[in-house]
C-alpha cells in the first residue's frame, strides 16, 4: 500500500483519508471516453488523467504532453524494455502505453488516476492491482450513432473511421469484463452516472486509511 504525502493528508479530515484509486474508461473508438474524461477532470481536483505514450500520429487539435506523449517507435520500445510502462498494447496498428512513474506518484499522494485505455491494458492493470482498480465500459446508444460520432468528429480519414468501425464489435465483446457499463446516449446523464460511481468507490471501506484510527479514537472517548 502506498503512503499518502503530508500535503494530501493535511487537506483531508481523518475519516476522509484514503488511498487513491485507478478509474479506467474503455469503449469502442468514438463512444465518448475523451469527452467524458475532459468533463470529469474539469470539475474534480482529486483525479488526474494518466497521459499515455503513443506512436500514433497527432490529430488536429491534439497537444503533445496533454492528450498524449507522442513518441517514436525506438523510444516506445526503450520504455517497454526499461519497464517504464505499467501496461502497453497495440491498438489500430499503433502502440500505446501508460507511463508508470506519474501514476505511482499520484496514487502515493492519495489522489485518483483516470485512464482512457483499451481492454488489453485494463486486463494488465487488473493483473497488477485489482483492488485499486474501478473499471467502466462505455457503450454507444447504437452502431449508427457510433459511426456518426466518428465521422462528425472529423479528425480521422474515412479509411481510419472504417477500420475503427470494423473493430467496434470485437471491442464491445469485452463489456462483461468491466465493473460498470454505461450507455452514453446523453452526455450529461452519463457524466452524472460516472460521478456517482466515483463517489461510491471513494467511500469503500478498504480505501479509507483513516477510518480505523477515527473509530478507535471515538471508542476510547466513549469508554471514559
Ligand atoms: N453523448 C454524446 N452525444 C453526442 N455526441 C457525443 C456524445 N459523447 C461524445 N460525443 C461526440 O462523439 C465524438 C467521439 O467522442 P470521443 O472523442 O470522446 O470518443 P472516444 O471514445 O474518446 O474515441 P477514441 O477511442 O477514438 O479516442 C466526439 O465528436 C464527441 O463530441
Ligand atoms: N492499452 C492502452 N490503450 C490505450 C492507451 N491510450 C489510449 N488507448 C486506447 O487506444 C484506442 C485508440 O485511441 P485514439 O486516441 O487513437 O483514438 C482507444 O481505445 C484508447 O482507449 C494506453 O496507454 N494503453
Amino acid at each position: 500500500m502506498l503512503p499518502m504525502t503530508d500535503a494530501t493528508a493535511a487537506r483531508r479530515a481523518p475519516h476522509d483519508r484514503r488511498r487513491g484509486l485507478m478509474l479506467v474508461l474503455s469503449s469502442p473508438s468514438g463512444a465518448g471516453k475523451t469527452t467524458l474524461s475532459r468533463r470529469l477532470l474539469s470539475q474534480d481536483d482529486d483525479i488526474t488523467l494518466s497521459v499515455s505514450v503513443t506512436t500514433r500520429p497527432m490529430r488536429p487539435g491534439e497537444v503533445d504532453g496533454v492528450d498524449y506523449h507522442f513518441i517514436d517507435r525506438p523510444s516506445f520500445d526503450r520504455m517497454v524494455a526499461e519497464e517504464a510502462l505499467l501496461e502497453h498494447a497495440t491498438v489500430f496498428e499503433n502502440s500505446y502505453g501508460t507511463p508508470r512513474a506519474a501514476v505511482e506518484a499520484t496514487l502515493a499522494d492519495g489522489r485518483d488516476v483516470l485512464f482512457d485505455i483499451d481492454w488489453q491494458g485494463t486486463q494488465q492493470l487488473a493483473d497488477r492491482a485489482r483492488d485499486d482498480l474501478v473499471t467502466v465500459f462505455i457503450l454507444p446508444p447504437s452502431i449508427a450513432e457510433l459511426e456518426r460520432r466518428l465521422t462528425t468528429r472529423a479528425q480521422d480519414s474515412a479509411e481510419v473511421v472504417a477500420k475503427r468501425m470494423a473493430k467496434a464489435a470485437d471491442e464491445m465483446s469485452h463489456y462483461a469484463e468491466y465493473d460498470y457499463v454505461l450507455v452514453n446516449e446523453d452526455v450529461d446523464r452519463t457524466l452524472a452516472d460516472l460521478e456517482a460511481i466515483l463517489r461510491a468507490e471513494r467511500l469503500r471501506r478498504r480505501r479509507r486509511l483513516g477510518l480505523s484510527g477515527f473509530v478507535n479514537a471515538m471508542r476510547e472517548g466513549a469508554g471514559r
